[in-house]
């Protein structure tokens, strides 16, 4: 059995009269170890507003509350960590900001060289994408689950892997050695509603 687990990334856009209830349901279906609350193009106040919601239901199921792009609100906030890309605040301004004891995860897109960087520095963990098509964002690179196998052979950080990833198509990146799948559009839109998708998962995840 697989020490694989699921990672949410929050859909663009939410409406928190109903998103709460509804991401309540997806983490009470099965293991989920983070979810990160992504959006973008707004103002603070709505990224507090929506930390002010959803960080309760996260936290109290022992899930880690993770903020996309911004340390400072992050901090502000009680997040338990905060994901940086490569035109972010550079890592080691998020971590003088979020803490010694904070997750701060960076996205390496499909680079060797970025990852060990990150991992020296002291990433709690690296992301690779987009491993498949995806329709949340128009993403700057594509990685191939050689990647995943190549970094557990060479690093005890642990590896994250996103973009497009599905059910259907996650398989092969549990199999490669990723210790996480971050997955937004898989779950939000699964067929069968998000806590489905959760189990799902879990299950392909087990029988890998
Ligand atoms: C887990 C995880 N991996 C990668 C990303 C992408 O971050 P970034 O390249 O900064 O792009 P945006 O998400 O900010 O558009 C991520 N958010 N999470
Ligand atoms: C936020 C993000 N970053 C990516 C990268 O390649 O760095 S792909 C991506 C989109 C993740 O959403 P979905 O699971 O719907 O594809
Ligand atoms: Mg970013």
């Amino acid at each position: 059995m697989s020490d694989c687990r699921l990672y949410l990334i929050t859909p663009p856009k939410i409406d928190l009269a109903t998103f709460p209830a509804l991401l309540a349901s997806a983490l009470d279906a099965g293991d989920v170890a983070c979810v990160q609350l992504r959006l973008k193009d707004v103002g603070d106040d709505v990224i507090r507003r929506a930390i002010d919601a959803l960080r309760p239901v996260v936290q109290s199921r022992e899930v880690a509350f993770i903020l996309n792009d911004r340390p400072d609100l992050a901090a502000a906030g009680g997040c338990d960590g905060v994901h940086v890309g490569q035109e972010d605040t550079p890592y080691a301004q998020a971590r003088k900001i979020m803490g010694r004891d904070a997750i701060v995860g960076v996205t390496c897109h499909d680079s060797r060289h970025l990852a060990m960087v990150a991992g020296e520095d002291g990433a709690d963990y690296v992301a690779f994408g987009a491993f498949f098509d995806t329709a949340t964002k128009d993403p700057k690179a594509r990685a191939e689950p050689e990647i995943l196998s190549w970094w557990q052979e060479m690093m005890e950080v642990p590896c994250v892997a996103i973009g497009g990833i599905t059910v259907d198509n996650c398989a092969v990146l549990v199999d490669a050695g990723a210790d996480f799948l971050a997955v937004s559009g898989g779950v939000w839109g699964y067929k069968d509603g998000p806590a489905a998708a959760v189990k799902a998962f879990n299950k392909v995840i087990a029988g890998a």
